[in-house]
């Protein structure tokens, strides 16, 4: 190795240049370099020079031998010796607060668990009893002909209500959301003061609004486990009591949207005698334009916001996939069924037309009609600044993904990744994206995804631009709890995204953790799940598009 690149190696590597990378004989030779120029040959090392100032005192090869033995006991070594200890102390105190860090975002993931299972408890205990309630006054259960019920169950005609079996005996009912009434609002702005409607969902098999209906998943018969048709399952939204209260979210700034609201507007006043509440910007344009529309309403403050979903009783979204985003966004727990108007340019997420909006809205206010449960991502930031403080910040819920990403960062973000307990793998790249399955056509699918049909119940693991040849994505089941966490020796901070939106910046030590939340976006579909969906896969993405070979025949 030659003497100059000894020389940066051995200051690349923190340590003295004056080392065992220079023997006795180099060094009387930059000794006498020293004696004749003043300073060190060639050399832009401080190190070096200090030590070539003071040998330049001494003339003779004596003289540096003597220095050179002085060597190993100089002020530089020994610094350098405790430097060692001192960073070799430093590492295993990141260590042991690294483990604390760990077992504090494993707990909060575990009590995050245990809450939604409570959610989900609660929600369960609340459906059977207003099973309960229903069970007490339904004939077909009276006279105990269960079979009977379920032959005359369908949920096709809203007329035959009177005929339907109660759904009682766990084979049609999925869950009857809730009917609270609301808190009583007085102000002229926010005046609802009706019921909101209540709807059972119920599962039809192959598709078939009136086919055969199925609960169980898994049977256990003489000991065998079967599996029922549980895969294509649609479900279908039936109205139990008139929906009454309308809400409509718009995309700002469209011309487009801003002719067709006021119509709309009109029509669910006047022909379907139907409440309209918008968000205060937009009943604020609908005065300035016609005072015709006072009877409109919109909430007034936070608090009357957080109790939008027990008032409204569907959301119709005029925009793109963005203003279906932005109505999930609006609603922190429980989301009312959305219709979604395609007025944007991709509208993965709004298959109806808005130029046939009286037919469709006639059709979703009247009901049964097919919906997609999108699931949503529940995500939480825990702050290792904040690890002994007991307050939290507000969980993020999530419509299409959490993307931890490196911001404006130029180092690769470095994020630890856990799934439950076990250890996923180390992310090193641009980042991260967690999606859901409605997700899955979004970001996801830019950095390599797979297109998930949103029914499917899974959460997607989706590096982005990883630094690794073997970092495929996964795609993994809907329950677990995903962890990731930027290490302490992480370059750089990490910033997390949530549907594109609320960046958050994650420091060494901070950690997001993921799991589905108990509430759904339940989004009307024009003609079902899956028709929908691969409508939007061919007519929004052009997925698979090709040229059809001509019909030629091989070579004879
Ligand atoms: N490289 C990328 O593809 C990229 C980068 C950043 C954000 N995004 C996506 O944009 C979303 C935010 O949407 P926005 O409308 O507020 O921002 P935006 O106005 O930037 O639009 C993003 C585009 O993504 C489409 N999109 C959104 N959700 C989709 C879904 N579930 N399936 C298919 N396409 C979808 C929209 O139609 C739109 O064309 C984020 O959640 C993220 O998924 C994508
Ligand atoms: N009611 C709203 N209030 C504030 N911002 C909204 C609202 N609705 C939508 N947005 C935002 O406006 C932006 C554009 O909306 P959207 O994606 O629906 O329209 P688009 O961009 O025309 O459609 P596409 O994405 O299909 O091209 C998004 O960033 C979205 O978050």
């Amino acid at each position: 190795m030659e003497k100059k690149e000894r020389r940066n190696l051995g200051s690349r590597l923190g340590l003295s240049v004056i080392s065992p990378a220079f023997s006795p004989e180099e060094l009387m030779q930059e000794s006498s370099d020293v004696a004749a120029n003043g300073s060190p040959n060639g050399t832009e090392n401080g190190r070096l020079e200090t030590f070539g100032s003071s040998a330049s005192t001494l003339s003779s090869s004596d003289s540096m031998k003597a220095a050179y033995a002085y060597l190993p006991q100089t002020p530089i070594r020994s610094t350098d010796a405790h430097l060692i200890e001192f960073s070799e102390a430093m590492r295993t105190v990141a260590k042991a607060l690294r483990r604390v860090a760990e077992g504090k975002a494993a707990a909060q993931a575990e009590a995050a668990e245990w809450k939604r299972k409570y959610e989900l408890e609660k929600a369960r205990n609340l459906q059977h009893k207003n099973e309960e309630l229903e069970h007490e006054g339904c004939p077909c259960c009276m006279n105990g002909m269960l079979e009977d019920s379920l032959n005359k169950l369908t949920v096709h005609d809203a007329s035959s209500d009177q005929n339907e079996c109660c759904g009682n005996h766990g084979i049609c009912s999925h869950q009857v959301l809730g009917d609270e009434a609301p808190a009583p609002i007085v102000n002229s702005a926010y005046k609802m003061v009706t019921r909101k409607a209540s709807f059972r969902l119920s599962w039809g098999c192959n598709g078939e609004k009136n086919g055969q209906h199925k609960h169980d998943v898994v049977s256990f018969e003489k000991g065998d486990i079967t599996t029922a048709s549980r895969s294509n399952k649609q479900i279908l939204l039936k109205w139990e009591t008139q929906p009454q209260t309308v809400f409509i979210i718009t995309k700002p700034n469209s011309s487009e949207v801003r002719a067709i609201m006021p119509e709309m507007v009109r029509w669910l006043n006047e022909h379907q005698k139907i409440n309209v509440l918008v968000e205060p910007r937009l009943r604020e344009e609908l005065l300035a334009d016609d005072s015709y529309f006072d009877f409109v309403q919109t909430w007034e403050d936070d608090d009357d916001k957080k109790l939008l979903h027990t008032k409204v009783d569907l959301v119709v979204t005029l925009g793109g996939d963005g203003t279906v985003l932005w109505a999930a966004s609006l609603f922190k727990g429980p989301v009312p069924p959305v219709v979604a108007f395609a007025l944007g340019s991709l509208g993965f997420m709004t298959p109806f037309h808005s130029e046939q909006y009286r037919e469709s809205l006639g059709n979703v206010i009247k009901g049964p009609f097919s919906i997609t449960l999108r699931n949503r991502l529940q995500c939480q930031v825990i702050r290792d600044a904040a690890k002994d403080e007991l307050e939290t910040e507000e969980p993020i819920l999530v419509l299409n993904e959490v993307t931890i990403d490196r911001g404006i960062s130029s180092y690769l973000t470095y994020l630890e990744c856990y799934c439950d307990s076990s250890f996923v793998t180390c992310v090193q790249g641009d980042g991260l994206i967690i999606s859901t399955t409605s997700g899955s056509t979004a970001y996801s699918l830019a950095a390599g995804g797979s297109m998930v049909h949103p029914q499917v119940p899974a959460i997607l693991f989706t590096p982005i631009c990883p630094h690794s040849l073997s970092f495929r994505p996964l795609i993994l089941p809907e329950y677990v709890t995903l962890r990731v966490q930027v290490p302490y020796n992480s370059r750089g901070q990490a910033w997390a995204s949530f549907d594109g939106k609320d960046r958050k910046q994650l420091a060494p030590g901070d950690a997001l953790i993921c799991s589905m939340a108990p509430w759904p976006v339940p989004t009307a579909c024009l003609v079902d799940s899956t028709t929908d969906f691969l409508r939007s896969i061919h007519e929004g993405l052009h997925w698979n598009l090709r040229k059809s070979q001509s019909f030629d025949g091989p070579p004879a």
